[in-house]
């Protein structure tokens, strides 16, 4: 099982691309992960089977992996099957579904934790929408809590950028177990404020991984679409 003290203030890079798209490959996903590592991150975070096990031996670093189903509803690593297939690909972590939703597999958040921890080494990282989400996921024995899913379950507004407001929540709040900012974390600044509402460490995906829409943004800045 891995020390999460590894994790402590750093940045944790999310290498993923979407259905469809010219760098959706495994082999890409685990060449993007190990530009992220030269550069400094802590641990990647990738989707799907074959990324998590080439990213898995192509860096040295913790590798949170996930499996998207779907895109809508529970879609992260949505039952207890998806999370085992991901341990077993070897993820040092496997991020869920943690909202308070029902799951497809009909298991409890709690029931998919456990079938996790007494099947595998891996940890779990409960990718939640809102404070009640996060209280509910600690309950059910999360080792993790990221704020992946806020903005999307709609508890909490999509917020431009990082849902600072919930970081605060759960920090006041004192969950006892690691709290992940993620999501919408678009520049440095935004990071290092992340870091300052309490998040335990950080992760940034598009502004890093994602160079379609990174491109956009500046086409978008130009006013040239
Ligand atoms: C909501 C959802 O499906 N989030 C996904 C979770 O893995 C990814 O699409 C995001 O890229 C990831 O969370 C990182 O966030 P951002 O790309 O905003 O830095």
């Amino acid at each position: 099982m891995m020390d999460l003290e590894s994790l402590r203030g750093r940045l944790i890079v999310s290498c993923q691309a979407y259905p469809g798209e010219p760098m959706r490959d495994p082999r890409t996903m685990a060449q993007l992960a190990q530009s992220a590592v030269i550069g400094g991150a802590a641990a990647v975070r990738v989707q799907g089977i074959a990324d998590i096990q080439q990213t898995r031996s192509a860096v040295e670093v913790p590798v949170i992996g996930l499996w998207k189903d779907g895109h809508d509803g529970v879609f992260i690593t949505p039952t207890l099957r998806h999370a085992l297939a991901c341990a077993n690909a070897g993820a040092h972590v496997v991020a869920i579904d943690g909202t308070r939703r029902a799951r497809p597999d009909g298991l409890s958040l709690e029931e998919t934790i456990h079938g996790i921890h007494s099947a595998s080494h891996a940890l779990v990282m409960a990718d939640c929408g809102s404070l009640d989400d996060a209280l509910a996921a600690v309950g059910a024995g999360a080792d993790l809590i990221g704020t992946t899913l806020a903005g999307y379950t709609g508890e909490r507004e999509k917020t431009a950028g990082p849902d600072l407001q919930l970081l605060e929540q759960l920090s006041a709040a004192g969950m006892g177990c690691p709290i992940v900012a993620e999501g919408r974390i678009s520049t440095p600044e935004q990071a290092r404020h992340a870091l300052d509402a309490g998040a335990f460490a950080v992760v940034v995906g598009t502004a890093i991984t994602h160079p379609a829409s990174i491109t956009s943004w500046f086409v978008g800045a130009l006013g040239a679409e």
